[in-house]
């Protein structure tokens, strides 16, 4: 088995890189649906793809087999994520050497998100309490592997200050993160501002914008206030006048992504991550709307 190459290596290259974001499905059907998906993403050939780790138990052993079968069956770079919840320090060497065994060299390296139902991150006994160090023990562990980290341009809702935040992105950086990827955002001023901050304080690694097509109002307006994104008015505006009809609001929500995304790339962008929910339609759409 060839291990996968190190997605730094890939931003050496000075060109964009497109990648694509997964979460593992619940059951079977999603999973069917998934492997549909990634068939259809085929064509567009993504320089890597994600795939997340449920603060949940449950869908957890799905990642790993989902990351599986995007490698061997898809021929996907496959960047699989990992936290600290719930995890002790000997889980996480384990962890890390299952994923090294299998071929993958690079992580999504993240504290993450607390339990369904809590609301402050308790670390575990002989656990971990943030990304940082989990950055420091996959990095001593396995030094060929390469740590995308999270950036947060309307800074983490724990956070004091967008500043606190962005001294923790240098501790995640010189702690071995090799990148960063972005929340999601609606406002390409507010990326530009965080980036600019980001230098100031001497990160020089790529910072790729997380871009998320957005599919629902309601499910939306849940997920940013969770993560404490903003929402421009402009956008709920012309979401709500595309009401319950969801070609109208699917078609807003990639009209603005995709406005999003050439102005990104013309401002120098290192690439964009898309937060697509395992949906085909956007990412195709997105690719072909750039290509044209
Ligand atoms: N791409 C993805 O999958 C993304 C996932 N997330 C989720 O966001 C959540 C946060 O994860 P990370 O950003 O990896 O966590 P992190 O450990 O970098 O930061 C978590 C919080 O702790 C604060 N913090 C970190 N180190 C600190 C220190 N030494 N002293 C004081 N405060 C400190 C941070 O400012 C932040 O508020 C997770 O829930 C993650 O799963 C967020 C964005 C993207
Ligand atoms: N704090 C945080 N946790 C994450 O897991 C996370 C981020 N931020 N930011 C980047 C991506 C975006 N992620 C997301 C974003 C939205 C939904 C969401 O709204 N899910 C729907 C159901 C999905 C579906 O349509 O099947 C929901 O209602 O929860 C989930 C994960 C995962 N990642």
């Amino acid at each position: 088995m060839q291990p996968d190459r190190s997605i730094v290596s890939l931003f050496a290259q000075n060109r964009p890189l497109r990648s694509i974001e997964f979460f593992p499905p619940k059951d079977d059907a999603g999973v069917a649906a998934l492997r549909a998906t990634a068939a259809a993403l085929q064509r567009i050939s993504p320089d890597f793809v994600s795939v997340t780790y449920g603060a949940g138990g449950s869908t957890r052993e799905r990642t790993a087999q989902v990351c599986a079968f995007l490698k061997s069956d898809f021929g996907f770079t496959v960047m699989p994520h990992l936290t600290c919840v719930g995890h002790t320090r000997d889980e996480l060497h384990t962890l890390a050497d299952q994923i090294h065994d299998n071929g993958f060299r690079n992580i999504m390296t993240l504290r993450g998100d607390p339990p369904k139902g809590a609301d402050t991150f308790i670390p575990t006994t002989d656990g971990l309490r943030y990304a940082s160090e989990l950055a420091a023990l996959l990095k001593t562990r396995h030094p060929d592997f390469c740590l995308g980290v999270a950036g947060y341009p309307e800074k983490h809702p724990e956070a004091a200050s967008l500043e606190a935040d962005i001294d923790n992105v240098k501790r995640k950086i010189d702690a071995g993160g090799d990148f960063v990827t972005t929340q999601l955002f609606f406002d390409n001023a507010v990326y530009l501002r965080f980036v600019e901050k980001c230098h100031a304080r001497g990160i020089t690694v790529p910072i790729v914008p997380g871009i998320m097509p957005v599919l629902s109002l309601k499910q939306i307006q849940r997920f940013t206030q969770m993560c404490g994104a903003t929402l421009p008015a402009k956008l709920i505006t012309r979401l709500e006048a595309a009401g319950e009809n969801t070609d109208a609001v699917e078609s807003v929500g990639l009209d603005w992504a995709l406005t999003q995304i050439r102005e990104l790339l013309v401002q120098g962008a290192p690439g964009y991550h898309l937060y697509i929910l395992n949906r085909a339609k956007s990412a195709l759409a997105l690719a072909a709307g750039l290509a044209a």
